[in-house]
């Protein structure tokens, strides 16, 4: 290697080095015993005033969400360290926005060099998810006809799953329409990326038995099961929460390092999930 390669390489490792130094920083800063879990209804109500009183549009706020979505699972699964079928993936896309941010992620996903196959069993009537669907199609995206019915199939044919289900506005149990995707779900070993909220699990008080993703992506802030989440990865994501209204939900969140769109949240150990319960149980 000559000097100027020699000195480029440092460089780079200087500068991976550095980033991993501001990540760790962000997290040092922050007190994670403060960390917000918001409700339903808080997350509900905070999805409505973006939409009211900023004047969000749907669009805009799915697109940052789903792009999040696709940076958090790049970081914890770089597409160069999938090993079937170049870097396979399945996204599992429901029918309201949490499936929409499941589209939108599919594409980021594409463009970073995954290849998504999408399973979007009811679509709403909407030209926004009409759109979302047409922009992946147009990218070589296969929609599946139908899910597979064993998990060994998605094992050996995908990479990582995408779950992209149900979000915030999910109230169970699961109607029969999606049961069976959901229990192949829980039997699938490859990893299980959750968008907002593990699809199957109460907002609130998650589901000992439901699926239990590896990576879960809080869009906004966590919601109260994410609490009970015991996987890998937790990212924040969706940075487009004004300061106000920050502030006015008196929401204590980590900040975003530099202009990175993520943030990676610290895993609840079994003991804070514990106590977690027992607080929840006593009240
Ligand atoms: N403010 C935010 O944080 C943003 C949130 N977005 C996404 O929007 C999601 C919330 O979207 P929605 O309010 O559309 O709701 P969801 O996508 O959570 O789910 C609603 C859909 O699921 C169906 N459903 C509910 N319970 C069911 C059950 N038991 N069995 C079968 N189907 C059931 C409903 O009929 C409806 O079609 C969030 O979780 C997030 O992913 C982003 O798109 C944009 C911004
Ligand atoms: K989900």
């Amino acid at each position: 290697m000559d000097r100027i390669s020699v000195n480029r390489f440092s460089f780079r490792r200087k500068g991976s080095y550095k980033k991993q130094k501001e990540k760790e920083s962000h997290q040092d800063d922050f007190d994670f015993s403060k960390l917000s879990y918001v409700s339903q209804e808080e997350a509900q109500n905070i999805d409505k005033e973006l939409f009211t009183e900023y004047a969000f549009s749907v669009e805009q706020l799915m697109e940052l969400a789903g792009y999040s979505c696709a940076v958090a699972i790049a970081k914890a699964y770089p597409p160069e360290k999938m090993t079937r079928d170049n870097g396979a993936v399945l996204i599992c896309c429901g029918p309201g926005n949490n499936g929409g941010d499941g589209l939108v992620c599919a594409r980021h996903l594409k463009l970073f060099g995954y290849k998504p196959s999408v399973f979007y069993p009811k679509r709403p009537n909407k030209p926004l998810f009409e759109a979302l669907s047409k922009q992946c199609e147009g990218m070589d995206m296969p929609f599946l006809s139908f899910f597979p019915s064993e998990a060994h199939l998605i094992t050996e044919s995908y990479n990582l799953v995408v779950d992209a289900l149900f979000g915030f506005s999910f109230k169970p149990p699961v109607r029969p329409e999606f049961a069976s995707v959901i229990e192949t779900l829980k039997k699938v070993e490859i990893p299980i990326c959750s968008i907002d909220v593990p699809s199957g699990w109460d907002v609130e008080n998650g589901d000992p038995e439901g699926l239990q993703p590896d990576l879960l992506i809080s869009l906004t802030a966590p919601k109260r099961c994410a609490k009970l989440f015991k996987g890998k990865y937790h990212y924040l994501g969706g940075r487009f929460v004004p300061r106000t209204l920050e502030q006015r939900y008196e929401l204590s969140l980590p900040k975003y390092p530099g202009t990175d769109c993520v943030v990676e949240l610290k895993t609840q150990t079994d003991e804070q999930c514990q106590h977690y319960n027992s607080a929840n149980e006593s009240s």
